[in-house]
């Protein structure tokens, strides 16, 4: 039995831009948006450059002067709306997410909750952005600390979670009274216009969301064209690490402000004394989680020698397990990878592993009669530091798992590299539980717990995974400015 990926509602696949509050298709150049399961052509977006993302910021710095003076309340309850509006279309965004990124349907249905319950958090927090009275030290003076929105924010977006990675970004952005600017990902740019389309309907103004789509080869044309102008007065940006830098770099002649989720390396320990079958359920929650395309996926998998063969033994045979298929199949726990470089990646880190001694327990080869996308779930044994898979990123689906003796060793090895978004570790020692979480040098850590996102949470890394928050009560700072205001002459 398949599973339909079809939409009740056929209008939510747009493919214009859509710049001050009306659907354009812009350039006459177009970029094809593909099903990874099938190589098939889904619908073609604009392929914007300059002239286009120009519009798009015109529109959104004409918005920010009216946008800004709406009552949170207001804005509150059109966010609260759009909320609404996402989950009534769960099905439909769900279909749509799996069509253009490939993640079997449950998981696409999954982030339709996930990217909403940022919406409605921060539609919550719109009406909570208080400053502060203060005390004066001195008589005859009124001290306050107001908060006020930024301005004009670009939000660049990845595609491997291309409803909740945008939702997180411009639920802050509204809330705090911003206008924006979007790029999302050139491989997933329809869900992006769907929950564009949709905070239309929710009463949005226009202008105050703006989303134009590009090739990667037309990417930087739009994007330089934000990062040069003074009037963008935050980069939002998830994604991969050498462009945070890049926008990084680019940002600081206007010195707009900067959020940027980047990539990861996570390490995942389990201790001698740790509950196995926890563990092995939590590493598969957290590594095979889309298939193992997300910047918090365990990449290195540290096993304390006592436990090893044990823990291997039960991993492989899950990992073995797993259904790997289109989305189309209710059944598929694994779907393709997003395009044929993410495959060739995760090929030569185990092609890689093994040349330098790891021994493949599953998996370790791509699945090519599903389709040219397709890797099988994997576990390495045997790996070490000297492998591609310990120093990148592999954002797939393989799990390498490394010996080790003792805790002094592992954390060091743990914290050596330059990223640190998440950690994991399983242990029932409560003694070593907050030795280990203190020591490791990241941004997140999951002690004995494979599944961390969450929208009450400050998600975000430390070192080269970036910085700033995204979620919690903390992910509304950086779209916010403080302003110190004092009267005097008040005797
Ligand atoms: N920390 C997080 O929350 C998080 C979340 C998802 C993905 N990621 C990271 O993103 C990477 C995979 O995603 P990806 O392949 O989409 O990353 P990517 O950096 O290649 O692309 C991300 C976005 O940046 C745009 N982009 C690419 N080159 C650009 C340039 N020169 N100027 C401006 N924009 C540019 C892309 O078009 C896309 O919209 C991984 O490293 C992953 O760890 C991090
Ligand atoms: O891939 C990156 C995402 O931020 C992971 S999560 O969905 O926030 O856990």
């Amino acid at each position: 039995m398949s599973a339909s990926l079809t939409l009740t509602r056929a209008d939510l696949i747009r493919s214009a831009n859509f710049i001050a509050g009306l659907w354009s298709e812009g350039t006459s150049t177009r970029l094809d948006v593909t099903n990874p399961a099938t190589g098939a052509v889904i619908t073609s977006v604009p392929d914007s450059g300059a002239v286009e993302a120009r519009a798009a910021l015109d529109a959104a710095h004409a918005a920010f002067a009216t946008w800004r003076k709406v009552p949170a309340k207001q804005r509150a309850a059109i966010i609260k709306r759009w909320n609404d509006l996402v989950l009534a279309h769960q099905d439909d965004l769900g279909a749509l997410i799996s069509m253009e990124q490939g993640k079997p349907l449950a998981e696409g249905k999954g982030e339709v909750t996930y990217a909403a319950s940022y919406i409605e958090w921060f539609g919550e927090e719109a009406t909570r952005m208080n400053g502060e009275v203060i005390p004066a030290p001195v008589s005859g003076r009124r001290m306050l600390a107001l908060k006020e929105p930024v301005g004009v924010v670009a939000a660049i977006t990845p595609w491997n979670f291309p409803a909740a990675m945008i939702a997180r970004k411009i639920a802050p952005a509204l809330a705090a009274g911003c206008t924006v600017v979007c790029k999302p990902a050139e491989d997933t740019p329809l869900t992006s216009l769907a929950l564009v389309q949709l905070a239309h309907e929710a009463g949005v103004p226009a202008g105050v969301l703006n989303i134009v789509t590009a090739s990667r080869q037309n990417t930087p044309a739009v994007v330089d064209v934000w990062l040069d102008d003074g009037r963008v007065r935050k980069i939002t940006f998830t994604g991969s690490t050498p462009v945070g830098k890049h926008l990084a770099r680019r940002s600081a002649d206007t010195l707009k402000k900067l959020s940027l989720e980047l990539g990861g390396n996570a390490p995942f320990i389990v201790f001698d004394d740790a509950d196995l079958d926890a563990a092995v359920d939590g590493l598969m929650a957290a590594k095979f989680r889309n298939g193992g395309q997300t910047c918090v996926c365990p990449n290195r998998v540290f096993v304390h020698r006592s436990v090893f063969d044990a823990f291997a033994a039960k991993l492989a045979g899950k990992v073995a397990a797993l259904k790997v298929g289109p989305a189309s199949d209710p059944a598929s726990q694994i779907g393709p990878m997003i395009n044929d470089r993410a495959v060739e990646k995760i090929e030569r880190h185990v092609q890689d592993a093994v040349a330098k001694g790891a021994k493949v327990l599953t998996g370790g080869q791509r699945l090519t009669h599903l389709g040219p996308n397709y890797y099988a779930p994997t576990v390495l044994g045997g790996a070490d530091a000297r492998m591609a898979c310990a120093c990148e990123e592999t954002f797939g689906p393989v799990a390498p798992l490394t010996v080790f003796d003792d805790e002094a060793e592992v954390i060091a090895q743990a914290n050596d590299t330059p990223f640190g978004l998440a950690g994991y570790f399983y242990s029932q020692n409560v003694r070593r539980i907050w030795r280990v979480a203190d020591a490791l040098e990241t941004g997140i850590v999951g002690i004995n717990e494979g599944a961390l996102a969450a929208e009450a949470a400050p998600f975000g890394g430390v070192k080269e995974s970036g910085y700033g928050r995204e979620g919690s009560t903390h992910g509304l700072d950086d779209y916010l400015h403080t302003k110190y205001v004092c009267q005097g002459q008040l005797d």
